[in-house]
This record gives structure tokens, C-alpha cells and sequence, in this order.
């Protein structure tokens, strides 16, 4: 397919990309830039087309809307399609999908058939070294656990030196601990290497502990593309606001630009917006926004409570339709029916106005 003029210094570009399957549209309009370097995510509920995604940047899809730029060259356009192999991008599935008759070091040396034999050797050794497998070499993948063969099949990602790797659910076979380990282990070992990645997950928390920049998706469309700090904090909309991380929303009336009035008193934030006073408006209310104070006069009604070890949280109840959650230090210890006095103490005041 005919390179055409690199556009930017961007890694990856998605421009207005839209594909689905039988001719219908699955995801739409999709845009997304990578820095070299930077580790991307896909996050949303199941089904909202994060897999249909990675297949259109794997090759496997065709585009019926956009363009799909690697390092400045349109790979993907409609009608127009560079082949999977000749993309370099590797890939990482949820299965491993390991050569069980194969050996870990042929494994990972199977991309590798263009070198010669010392190289090969060589190359897997580095690699094997890399994720922390090399007393496994001659093993086979049976005899590894999950986790260990994650790190194979990212090792053999890794050995052709792919411009991008692509991550599909690569830990959703693992359990929890385990997840959270190898998906920091596996941040490590891009970020030393300094290839960019794509993770394809549902789990928030993976996803901000390992991507520099995350894409909210919802029906088939990327609802916001940010760091993960503007995504807890600076939600561009409700969807974004209750997928990530928890929080409530509770009724409150606009009294200006960057102060509203509700149950929980009256809440001033650090960003205007364009509302007339009287404008009723949902705000989200985060566990961490609420402090308890023995001076507050508010004192909401704890009606459930879970104990997390190092933390509680509580879910607290005003009236009907003022209901919030507040997470505190274990040793602030209250019983489910008490009233605990609290306060807002949020630095970013996220409301939407009410709809219905
Ligand atoms: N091969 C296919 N043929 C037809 N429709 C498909 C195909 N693969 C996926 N879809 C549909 O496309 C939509 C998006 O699917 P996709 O697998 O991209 O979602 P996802 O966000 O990756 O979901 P999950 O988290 O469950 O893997 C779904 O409605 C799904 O049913």
C-alpha cells in the first residue's frame, strides 16, 4: 500500500475512524493519538467495540470511514488495507495462545526466523532475561503458570521489535493480585523498552495503573480521550463520570458560575460553568470528597457500610434523593442507622444539569 506523507510526530493516529462487520457500523467515528513511548487504553463495558477497535489496528478489519496513521503512514483507509504481518504491531491475547509442543525459548525466538542462529539465541536470552523467565527456557508452556506464560507471549511479542504492541484483556485469565503485579511488571518492561502499546480492558483500575492515556468508550463511540487523573476528576460527561471510579449524584441548584446549592450545603469548585442561576443540576459526589468534622452540622445517616481492612466505606443518606458515599480510615468506626457529622471538602466541582 503507498506510504503517504507522515502528518505528525504522533505514533499512532485514528482519525474519524468508523467499521463494524456485514456492513453495519460497530464503532464510530473513533479518534485517538499515541505518543511514541505511551501506553493507550480501551476501556468500556462489554460490547461497546474495544475488540473491534484492536482488530481494525491488527489489520483484520476494513475501515468504511477514516484512516489509521502508523508513524505518519496511512495503514488502514477504506478500501485500502496494509496486511496484518507487514503492520509491525505484535499481539497479546487474553489465552496466551502459546505452541504447547514448543519450548519457552522457541516460543519466543518463533517470529525470528530472519536471523541467524547465534542472533536468535542471543535475542531470546535478552528477551527472556527481560521478563524475568530465563531459568524457564527450556521448559514447556504446560509446565508454567498463568502469569509466567503471559510473560512468554509478551516476550515473543516483543522479539520482531514491533512499532506497537497490542494488549487484548492480557490479564482477565489471572487472579487479582496477580493481575495487579504483571500489569505494573508488564508498564515496566514497555516503558524500558519504549514501545508503545494499546490495552484492551474492562477493569478500571488496570487501566489507570498501567496507561498514560485511557479512551472511555460507550456504544461503538470514545466518550473521552484523556489522562487518567482528568477522567476521575474532569469527566466530560455522566456516562464518563459513572464508569470511572464510584460516586453518587446528588440534586443541587446552580447559584453561579462555580457554586451550588444542595443538601449537603452549599459547594464551591474550582471550575465555572455557563449556567444561569436556578438551573437544576446533578453533582457527583466521590467517596474521597467527603471529610467527616465533629463541627459540621450535617449529619447524614449511615444506612450501609463496608469494611475494606485499611478503609470503610459508607454509604450515607440525607434524604430520598440525596444518598452519597464517603470513604474513611477503618479506626473512624460507625455503626449502620448512626448520624456522623460530615462535609464536602471537593476541590473539583463536577455537575451536569438535570435532564429529567
Ligand atoms: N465477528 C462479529 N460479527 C458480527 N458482530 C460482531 C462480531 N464481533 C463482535 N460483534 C459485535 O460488535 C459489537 C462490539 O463487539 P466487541 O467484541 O468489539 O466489544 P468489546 O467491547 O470488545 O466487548 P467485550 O468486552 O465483551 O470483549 C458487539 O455488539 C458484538 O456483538
Amino acid at each position: 500500500m503507498a506510504a503517504t506523507t507522515p502528518s505528525t510526530d504522533w505514533l499512532l493516529e485514528v482519525n474519524n475512524l468508523s467499521c463494524g462487520y456485514g456492513g453495519d457500523s460497530v464503532v464510530r467515528d473513533i479518534n485517538l493519538a499515541l505518543s511514541q513511548g505511551d501506553i493507550g487504553c480501551l476501556l468500556g463495558p462489554s460490547g461497546c467495540g474495544k475488540s473491534t477497535i484492536l482488530r481494525a489496528l491488527a489489520g483484520f478489519l476494513p475501515l468504511s470511514q477514516g484512516e489509521i496513521r502508523l508513524q505518519g503512514q496511512a495503514i488502514s483507509l477504506p478500501g485500502r488495507s496494509l496486511a496484518p504481518e507487514k503492520r509491525r504491531i505484535g499481539m497479546v491475547f487474553q489465552d496466551y495462545a502459546l505452541f504447547p509442543h514448543m519450548t519457552i525459548a522457541e516460543n519466543v525466538g518463533f517470529g525470528l526466523k530472519n536471523l541467524s542462529k547465534p542472533e536468535r539465541r542471543q535475542k531470546v536470552t535478552e528477551l527472556l532475561n527481560l521478563v524475568h523467565l530465563q531459568d524457564l527456557a527450556d521448559s514447556y508452556p504446560h509446565q508454567l503458570s498463568g502469569g509466567q506464560q503471559q510473560r512468554v507471549a509478551l516476550a515473543r511479542a516483543l522479539a520482531p521489535e514491533p512499532t506497537l504492541i497490542l494488549l487484548d484483556e492480557p490479564f482477565s485469565n489471572l487472579d487479582t493480585d496477580l493481575r495487579r503485579r504483571l500489569s505494573l511488571d508488564v508498564r515496566d518492561i514497555l516503558k524500558t523498552l519504549g514501545i508503545s502499546a494499546i490495552l484492551v480492558t474492562h477493569d478500571q483500575q488496570e487501566a489507570f495503573a498501567m496507561c498514560d492515556q485511557v479512551a472511555v468508550l460507550k456504544d461503538g463511540q470514545v466518550q473521552q480521550w484523556d489522562v487518567p487523573y482528568n477522567l476521575y476528576h474532569e469527566p466530560s460527561n455522566r456516562f464518563v463520570a459513572s464508569f470511572v471510579g464510584q460516586g453518587s449524584f446528588i440534586p443541587g441548584t446552580a447559584l453561579g458560575p462555580d457554586t451550588i446549592e444542595s443538601e449537603l450545603g452549599t459547594i464551591h469548585g474550582n471550575r465555572a460553568y455557563n449556567w444561569q442561576p436556578g438551573t437544576l443540576v446533578d453533582i457527583l459526589i466521590r467517596p474521597d470528597d467527603i471529610v467527616f468534622d465533629e463541627q459540621s452540622q450535617l449529619r447524614p445517616r449511615v444506612v450501609e457500610k463496608t469494611f475494606a481492612g485499611t478503609s470503610t466505606l459508607y454509604r450515607f443518606r440525607c434524604s430520598e434523593d440525596t444518598e452519597f458515599e464517603a470513604l474513611f480510615r477503618s479506626h473512624l468506626d460507625f455503626h449502620v442507622g448512626e448520624q456522623v457529622p460530615v462535609r464536602v471538602d471537593a476541590d473539583h466541582l463536577i455537575a451536569f444539569e438535570r435532564t429529567a
